[in-house]
């Protein structure tokens, strides 16, 4: 399983804005699991603070306190990208899933107390079998939480989804009166503040899981993005009214065991159906918001989505502690090709010079043709690693030129700008300031080349000297 720390596998679509909210969400909810869980662990570890806690609090066991503090920790590590090594993540997560597991095994052999008697002389190792399941399935999707890929990304798309039903199903239970459903098992009971943090430790969840797979529709521009942000609450609330009205009409055809299941169940399918159905509409979205974006000769970017895009990642960089590296070229020559060499092969130039771009850069990075013979790249690289890609780039355009079907010269100037993390410019800064660095070297180039304004190659046959970059 590949892991990448710094960004996680995010979807490429994602709005950064609706993603900073999430975010935002996934701390908060955390912080009040870790606020929660800590002063219910303190209240068992410290007698005498038991007594200062509201009364009820001891209804939580210190294992559910515990799984859940670490399953905090563990969100709250992931939104603030504090990359915890992978041990200690390993640890967190295995520690959950063998209390949950321990507290399953003992409700499946029918023994809960294997532990032993509390401080405070109630048993804090109780934890209701539901609340083990949910604790389990959280912990699976936390140790899963950077992999990428498909099939880690399915799974962790199944586990939430599976996690979203049980916790409807409690709510069902609780609602409709129904916690036979959930028989309490030696002593181990669901209470409301456990519930309440099961949700909490949910919605964190969700919000880090908008970065890909299922769930990344939560974070989305556009129509689909909105429609899932708005319809959820009334796909969840829907059911459980329609069952209770049912119910209430007939109360003698639905046991309220029944009535909440149900509820729960079709809550669960209308939400993965808009899930669904929203993220084939983000996809036809994306694809014609692509084909509105991109330029027709090259399948590169236009000058519009340079400049939409551009703006988001550098929103994103910013928010990643990250430099943003853009490159300015512009072909030299283009003119002369095209009266010499015809239109057509002049437009090879440009698909020809396209490629070469495309193949040396990152699918991250944002690679634009402007317009005419104007291209640009803005990539998310340190500025010291600017000068091994210019090298690549220029090694393969002397490889290109070389090639003995080669009939005409590709050749280019560029210009670069780097912006820090720290710095508050705008992107048209940037591509000012790129531009110009690079129409002074093509200056210079004319000027070495015999200061005629001729264009620098010839339009075809053997490439023409260069001056050294600077
Ligand atoms: N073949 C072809 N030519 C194009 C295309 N788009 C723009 N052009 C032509 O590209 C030429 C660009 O001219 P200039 O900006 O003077 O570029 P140049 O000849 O490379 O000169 P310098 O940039 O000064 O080196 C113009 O003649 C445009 O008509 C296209 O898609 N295909």
């Amino acid at each position: 399983m590949s892991e990448d720390d710094t960004n996680g596998a995010m979807d490429p679509r994602t709005d950064v804005a609706w993603l900073e909210r999430l975010s935002g969400l996934q701390v908060a909810a955390s912080v009040m699991v870790v606020i929660l869980t800590g002063s219910v662990l303190l209240g068992w570890g410290i007698a005498p603070l038991g007594r200062w806690l509201p009364t009820g609090w001891a209804l939580m066991p210190a294992t559910t306190a515990a799984a859940c503090l670490l399953l905090a920790l563990g969100q709250l590590g992931l939104a603030r990208r504090i990359v915890a090594p992978r041990s200690a993540r390993c640890l967190g997560g295995g520690i959950v899933l063998g209390l949950a597991g321990l507290a399953l095994v003992g409700h499946l052999a029918g023994r809960i107390s294997f532990v032993g008697e509390s401080l405070l002389g109630m048993d804090p190792v109780h934890m209701a079998w539901p609340v083990a399941g949910h604790l389990m399935l959280a912990s699976l999707a936390l140790l899963l939480a950077r992999a990428r890929g498909r099939v880690p990304t399915g799974l962790r798309d199944g586990l939430l989804v599976a996690q979203l039903a049980l916790l409807l199903a409690l709510g069902g239970a609780r609602l409709f009166d129904a916690l036979g459903l959930f028989p309490p098992a030696a002593g181990s009971s669901l209470t409301l503040p456990t519930l309440v943090v099961l949700l909490l430790l949910t919605l964190a969840q969700l919000a880090f899981h908008a970065r890909a797979g299922l769930f990344s529709l939560l974070a989305m521009p556009g129509r689909a993005g909105r429609l899932l942000r708005r319809g959820w609450p009334a796909v969840v609330v829907l059911p459980f009214l329609v069952v209770t009205l049912a119910s209430r009409l007939a109360p003698a055809s639905l046991s309220s065991s029944a009535a909440a299941l149900m509820a729960a169940l079709l809550a669960t399918l209308l939400l993965v159906m808009l899930l669904w159905m929203g993220g084939w509409n983000g996809r036809l979205e994306a694809r014609l918001r692509e084909l509105s974006l991109s330029d027709p000769l090259t399948g590169l970017y236009n000058r519009h989505a340079f400049e939409a895009l551009g703006e988001q990642l550098r929103r994103l960089a910013r928010r990643e502690c990250e430099s943003l590296s853009l490159l300015y070229f512009d072909l030299d020559g283009l003119k002369r090709i095209n009266d010499e060499l015809g239109y057509e092969t002049g437009s090879r130039l440009i698909a020809d010079f396209a490629g070469l771009l495309a193949s040396h850069t990152r699918e991250s990075d944002i690679v634009a043709r402007l317009g005419g013979d104007e291209f640009a790249v803005l990539m998310r690289i340190h500025p010291e690693h600017l000068t091994g890609l210019l090298t690549r780039l220029e090694g393969e355009r002397q490889a290109l030129n070389a090639r003995p079907e080669q009939s005409f010269v590709i050749d280019y100037s560029q210009g670069e700008a780097v912006i820090a993390p720290d710095e508050t410019g705008a992107l048209s800064a940037l591509m000012a300031q790129a531009e110009s660095r690079m129409l002074a070297r093509k200056a210079r180039k004319r000027a070495w080349a015999g200061g005629t304004g001729v264009p620098v190659p010839p339009a075809s046959g053997l490439n023409p000297p260069r001056p050294a970059h600077d």
